[in-house]
């Protein structure tokens, strides 16, 4: 697989777990993600070592300040070499243009998180904010996609509108996966491999569905399989 499509969350609160699902996984089946719990834990130690093993690493720390914190701690994560890093789009075109040309020219690439896949209409209107989730992903991904990034964290459920208004080429990566028996836990936007890829999502961010497996290599097989089917259909 040339360009694995899942992105496993490694979400454990130390590296020695992180590193002993790591070595079970394959880096030619799937990617990694690193997020806040984690690195807080282990830093860029980790990260290095999971690099080291041949795995493109997402180290999603979300960044969300000021444009001058923001690009800073952009500089500073894209230094550690890693493959994909993220702000929060929320943060405004200010922010958004800071973080990307504190990036430019460096090999990670820059998405931002448009709406967390956890939030509903009803979470929206709590912090009076109008409109639909799709209106708000959408007004945030274009935004997104004029400062120069590389795509946007979004729901699946977003992605074909998405597609269509952003084209080629404007990375979809996409949390919020569970298969169509699966357990929802604390996600709201949801959907499947299938319906991910036939939206035209890029990456599929799966956390729990696989770490909390008993065996989380089947686990990935399975999903990547649904991936395959729906790729070529
Ligand atoms: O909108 C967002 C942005 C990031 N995430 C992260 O993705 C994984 C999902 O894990 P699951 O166990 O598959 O739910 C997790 O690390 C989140 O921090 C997201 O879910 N939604």
């Amino acid at each position: 697989m040339n360009d694995p499509r899942i992105i496993i969350a490694l979400d454990f609160p130390d590296q020695t777990t992180a590193l002993n699902l790591a070595a079970r996984l394959d880096h030619k089946l799937c990617r990694v993600k690193v997020g806040k719990e984690l690195f807080t834990a282990a830093g860029p130690q980790l990260v290095e070592k999971l690099m080291q093993l041949g795995f493109d690493v997402f180290l999603d720390l979300k960044f969300h300040d000021i444009p001058n914190t923001t690009a800073a701690a952009c500089r500073a994560a894209a230094s550690l070499g890693v493959w994909m890093i993220n702000v929060h789009a929320l943060g405004g075109e200010k922010m958004l243009r800071a973080a990307q040309q504190a990036v430019e020219g460096r090999k990670t690439k820059l998405i931002a998180v448009t709406l967390l896949t956890s939030m509903s209409r009803d979470d929206l209107r709590e912090i009076n904010i109008a409109g639909t989730p799709e209106i708000i992903v959408q007004q945030l991904a274009l935004l997104t996609q004029r400062c120069g990034l590389h795509g946007v964290v979004c729901s699946a459920l977003e992605a074909a509108n998405l597609r269509a208004v952003t084209g080629k080429g404007f990375w979809l990566v996409t949390p919020g996966i569970r298969a169509s028996d699966g357990n929802q836990d604390d996600q709201v936007r949801i959907a499947t491999p299938t319906s991910a890829i036939h939206d035209g999502a890029d990456y599929l961010v799966i956390g729990r569905p696989i770490t909390r497996s008993l065996d989380p290599l089947t686990a990935l097989q399975r999903f990547n399989d649904e991936v395959t089917v729906a790729l070529n259909n």
